[in-house]
C-alpha cells in the first residue's frame, strides 16, 4: 500500500546534478525556499573524490548504465552511456575536463533567435563561475598550472613533432592545438558543482530530497503545479510556484514524457498535455576511436590527476572554420572488451566533436521501463570520414620520435585493421564509444521542434522550465559540463531577475 506525504517550497529542481546544484544554490542564495529531488543518494565516496578513480563508477550503483538500441552503423552494437545517479549527477563520475566551448557555438545558438546566448552574453557567465582569466576567483575552482605527467609532456612533444602547436590555453582565444587540460579539482579532489555550490546551502534554504526518483510532473491543465517521487517504495509530492528540471540529455526529456509532454505517438499512452514534438528528438553526442599503442616503460602519476591529461583541437578538413576534432590522450590502454595487449601503454582516443549524426529518445511500451536511446552513431558518412582524419592523426602523434624514443612506444590499434580506408572505417564502426556528450534533447529556440524558449521556459506550459545539457541547441565544441554549468547560471539569473530577493 501506498502512502502520499506531501512537501511544499517555492520552487522545486528536479536532479542535484551539474546544472540543479547551481539553480538551486543561486535560488537558495536570493532567498527562495528550494526543494531538491534527487534520484540518487547524497553520501562521501572515495572512488567520486579521487580523480584517478573514474572508471570504477562505470556500472556501479551510481551510474544510470544506459544501454542504446542496436546501433544499425556501429555492427547494431548496443553502446554503455554512463551517466551519474548521485547528488553530484554525472560530475561526480566524468573526467574533470573544463572547457568552455568555442564562441562560434553560442554564436550560433544566438542566431537560431536564442536572444541572450551569444559569445558575448555568455562570456561572462563563464568568467563569474570559473574565474579563469579575470580578477575575481569563480565559484568553481579551476585547476591549471599544475605539473602535468611525464607521459602527457611527451605526447604533448609528440603531436608538436607532427606539426601541431601547443596552446597552452584553449579557453582563452583559440582552441587549436595541443594542451594540457585544465580541470574541476581542488586539494587532489573532484569538486562537482553539489560540493561548491549546493552542499554548503543544504538546510539553509535548500531542503534536498535523495534517493528520490521523480516520476511524474504534476500538472493543473497546461500549468505545472509540482513533481511526484518515489522513495523508498512511498509516494510523495512536492508543490511549488515553479519546477526547474535539471535531470541531463536523458532525464529530463524522460521526465517530460512520462508526464504527457511531448508528440503524442511518443507518450506510449501517456495522456497528452502538451504537444511538443522536439521532446527526446535531436539528440547529439560526441564520438571516440581508440588508439592504442604499449609502451616498454610503466607511465607513473601524481596522486590527485587523472589519467588523461592532455588533449588536442584540429580539424578534419583545412576549409572548416572551427575545429571538428578533440582527441584526448590517456597514460593507460584503454582495451574494448574484444582486444587484447600488454597492461603498459597509452590510448589516444580520437574524437569527434560537430557530429552531423542526430539521434532520438522515445519511451519504451511500459513507459516506467528504461528509454529507448537512439543516437543513430556513424548514421552518417561525414561523421566516419571525420573520425577516419581523427584516427590517421593520433597514430601520427603514437609513431612520431618522441613516443618512440622515450617510451618505446608500438601502435597496437588500429594497426595492421586500418591498413586501407576499408579497414580503417570497419575498425570505426567496432570501435566507436560515447564521448559522454548527449545533449540537444529538449533544445531551445523558436523553431516546430523546440522545447523550451531563450529564456528556458517549456512551451505551452507554465510554471516549467528546463536547465541542463538537453537544451543545448546544438552540441558545443568540447565537453559539456562547463556548459551546462554555464546554462544553470544563466537560468537563475533569469529567475532571480524576475523575483528579485525577497531579503533585498
Ligand atoms: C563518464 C563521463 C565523463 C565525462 N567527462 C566529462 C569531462 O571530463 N568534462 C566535461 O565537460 N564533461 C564531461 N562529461 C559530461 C558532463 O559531465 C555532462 O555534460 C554534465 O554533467 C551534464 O550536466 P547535467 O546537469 O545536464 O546532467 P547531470 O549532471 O547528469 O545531472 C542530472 C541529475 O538528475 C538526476 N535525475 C535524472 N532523472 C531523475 C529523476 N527522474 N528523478 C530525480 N533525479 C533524476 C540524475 O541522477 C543526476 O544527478 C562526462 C560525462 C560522463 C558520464
Amino acid at each position: 500500500m501506498t502512502q502520499e506525504r506531501r512537501h511544499q517550497a517555492d520552487v522545486i529542481v528536479v536532479g542535484a546534478g551539474s546544472a540543479g546544484s547551481v539553480v538551486a544554490r543561486r535560488l537558495a542564495d536570493a532567498g527562495r525556499n528550494v526543494l531538491v529531488i534527487e534520484a540518487g543518494p547524497h553520501r562521501d565516496e572515495p572512488a567520486v573524490d579521487d580523480p584517478a578513480r573514474m572508471h570504477e563508477l562505470w556500472d556501479s550503483p551510481l551510474d544510470w548504465a544506459f544501454r542504446t538500441v542496436p546501433q544499425d552503423s556501429a555492427l547494431d552494437r548496443r553502446l554503455h552511456l554512463p551517466r551519474g545517479r548521485v547528488v553530484g549527477g554525472s560530475h561526480a563520475l566524468n573526467a574533470m575536463i573544463w572547457v568552455r566551448g568555442n564562441p562560434a557555438d553560442y554564436d550560433h545558438w544566438a542566431s537560431l533567435g536564442n536572444k541572450g546566448w551569444s559569445w558575448r552574453d555568455v562570456q561572462p557567465v563563464f568568467a563569474r563561475l570559473d574565474g579563469l582569466g579575470g580578477e575575481a576567483p569563480g565559484t568553481l575552482d579551476v585547476l591549471t598550472g599544475y605539473e602535468p605527467d611525464p607521459v602527457h609532456r611527451s605526447i604533448v612533444e609528440a603531436a608538436r613533432q607532427t606539426g601541431l602547436p601547443f596552446n597552452p590555453n584553449y579557453n582563452g582565444e583559440r582552441q587549436d592545438g595541443v594542451s594540457f587540460m585544465q580541470f574541476t579539482i581542488q586539494d587532489q579532489q573532484r569538486l562537482t558543482t553539489a560540493r561548491a555550490y549546493l552542499n554548503p546551502v543544504v538546510g539553509r534554504g535548500v531542503t534536498l530530497v535523495a534517493d528520490a526518483n521523480a516520476r511524474r510532473l504534476l500538472l493543473e491543465g497546461t500549468k505545472c503545479v509540482g513533481v511526484e517521487w518515489d522513495r523508498d517504495g512511498t509516494v510523495e509530492r512536492g508543490y511549488a510556484d515553479e519546477v526547474i528540471v535539471c535531470a541531463g540529455a536523458i532525464g529530463s526529456p524522460v521526465l517530460l514524457l512520462r508526464s504527457g509532454i511531448g508528440a503524442g505517438a511518443a507518450l506510449g499512452g501517456v495522456e497528452p498535455v502538451a504537444d511538443l514534438p522536439g521532446v527526446g528528438r535531436d539528440l547529439q553526442d560526441h564520438w571516440l576511436v581508440p588508439v592504442i599503442a604499449s609502451t616498454d616503460k610503466q607511465p607513473t602519476f601524481s596522486p590527485g590527476l587523472p589519467f588523461t591529461q592532455s588533449h588536442l583541437f584540429w580539424r578534419s578538413r583545412a576549409d572548416l572554420e572551427v575545429p571538428d576534432l578533440q582527441p584526448l590522450h590517456f597514460g593507460v590502454p584503454l582495451y574494448e572488451s574484444w582486444m587484447e595487449g600488454p597492461p603498459r601503454g597509452v590510448s589516444l582516443m580520437a574524437g569527434l566533436v560537430r557530429p552531423a549524426s542526430h539521434g532520438e529518445i522515445r519511451l519504451a511500451d511500459d513507459p516506467s521501463d528504461a528509454p529507448l536511446i537512439d543516437p543513430r552513431v556513424l548514421s552518417h558518412d561525414a561523421d566516419v570520414e571525420a573520425l577516419a582524419a581523427a584516427v590517421r592523426l593520433c597514430q601520427e602523434i603514437v609513431t612520431a620520435p618522441e613516443l618512440g624514443h622515450t617510451w618505446g612506444a608500438k601502435e597496437l590499434y588500429p594497426g595492421p585493421l586500418a591498413k586501407d580506408t576499408d579497414g580503417l572505417h570497419a575498425y570505426i564502426r567496432r570501435s566507436v564509444v560515447t564521448y559522454h556528450h548527449q545533449s540537444g534533447t529538449c533544445k531551445m529556440g523558436l523553431d516546430d521542434d523546440a522545447v523550451v524558449d531563450p529564456e528556458l521556459r517549456v512551451h505551452g506550459v507554465e510554471g516549467l522550465r528546463i536547465a541542463d545539457a538537453s537544451v543545448m541547441p546544438t552540441v558545443p565544441t568540447g565537453n559539456t559540463n562547463a556548459p551546462a554549468i554555464m546554462i544553470a547560471e544563466k537560468v537563475a539569473d533569469l529567475l532571480v531577475q524576475a523575483r528579485p530577493a525577497e531579503s533585498a
